[in-house]
Order: C-alpha cells, then structure tokens, then sequence
C-alpha cells in the first residue's frame, strides 16, 4: 500500500489521526484489538479515496470504431456505488444510472462505471457528483447529450443527525438533447425505471 502521490501526509501521519480520534472517543489504541485499527483504517481509506489518483476521463479515451453508424440511446443502469459525503465523512451508497446518445464515438460500457466509481472514491455532494461525471462524459466523448441520475441514502442523515431511514435522494444531470429535446430525455427516464431498482 503506498501513499496517495499528490499528498504531503505520510502513511505514519494518518495513521497518528486514527490514534487520536480514538483515544478522543475515550478509547485505549494500545489495547491488542485495536494495534492495527488505524493500518485497517488507513488502507481503508486509500481504498475509498483512491478517486483522488484517477483522472476518469481517461476511461473514455478508447473508444470503438466499428460501431460508429450506432447513433441510438446507451443506457447503462444500476451502477453501484459507494461514496462519502464531504460533510460528515459518512457513507453514500447508492446506484447512477447514466445514458448518452453517441455521435461516432461509442465507448466499452464497463468504462461508464469506471467514471462513476473514479469520482464516487472521493468526498461528495451528491448533486457534485451527478454533475461532475455528466460534464466529464460530455468533454470527453462529445456524444450529442448526457444524462446522468442518481439515487442514493446518505448516512448522515440515517446512522446520525435525523435519523431518517429508507429515504433516498435523487439528483439528474441532463445534457445537450438530453436537457433540450423532451423526447430524448423522457426515452432515458423510462428506460433506467429506477423505481424498478
Ligand atoms: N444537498 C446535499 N446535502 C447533503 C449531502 N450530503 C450531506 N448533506 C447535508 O449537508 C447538511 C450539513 O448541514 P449542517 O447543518 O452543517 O450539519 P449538521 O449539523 O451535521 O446537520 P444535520 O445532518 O441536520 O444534523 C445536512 O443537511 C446533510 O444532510 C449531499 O450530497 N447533498
């Protein structure tokens, strides 16, 4: 496990943090279950946040030729998801459902995914998120429209704070046809159902 390239913070440093908030919680770090929590805690974060080693454009930079005449709607939906809102810290876990209409570039759809997942490994607002991976789609596919929708529970709002279980945000981010032409945009909503998921 090595540390992330662009910090300033060695792997020792961040390993200290987990001590301290430990032992701010009231706990003893140097009791046998907890020696190696914060080595756990620390892979778990490069794990988490490895979105910030990522450029997800790159995934769509191979794209298929052979099927360039496809000019139809692309849906992938249902894309699981985990993330961590900027707030607390705490978990997002939710699914995106992304569509684009090509125009001649058409990309491996595990790639769609990679996109999400390369932006959700980072702390998040969830309307960031939607937007970030809708405009990163658009810039570097240049498809004729993007939609994105996603549909997450966000545990600070359900392990702490109000306590609200079984609710879940949504958030959508449509762009070219699929903000200007009602037709494209309603074809996408009824093909990614979510209620269906
Ligand atoms: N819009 C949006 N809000 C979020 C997201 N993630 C967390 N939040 C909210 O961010 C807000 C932060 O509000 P604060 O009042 O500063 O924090 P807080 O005192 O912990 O608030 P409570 O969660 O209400 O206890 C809360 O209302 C969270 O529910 C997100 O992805 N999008």
């Amino acid at each position: 496990m090595s540390d992330p390239t662009h910090s300033d913070v060695t792997r020792e440093q961040a390993e200290d943090a987990v001590r301290v908030l430990l032992r701010w919680a009231g706990e003893d770090p140097s009791r046998e279950g907890l020696l190696d929590t914060p080595k756990r805690v620390v892979k778990a974060y490069r794990d988490w946040f490895s979105g910030y080693e990522e450029d997800p454009g790159e995934y769509l930079r191979r794209t298929f030729e052979e099927v360039e005449g496809y000019d139809e709607l692309v849906v992938l939906r249902g894309i699981e998801f985990e993330s961590h809102c900027e707030h607390h810290m705490a978990p997002i876990i939710g699914r995106a459902h992304v569509g684009y209409l090509p125009d001649k570039k058409v990309v491996g759809i595990s790639k769609l995914a990679r996109v999400v997942d390369g932006f959700a490994r980072r702390f998040q607002v969830q309307e960031k998120l939607t937007a970030q991976i809708a405009h990163c789609i658009l810039e570097t596919l240049q498809p004729r429209g993007v939609g994105v929708v996603i549909d997450a529970s966000h545990e600070c709002m359900t392990t702490r704070g109000v306590h609200k279980r079984g609710v879940s945000m949504v958030t959508s981010q449509m762009l070219g046809t699929f903000r200007e032409d009602a037709r494209t945009r309603a074809e996408f909503l009824r093909f990614i159902d979510i209620d269906g998921h």
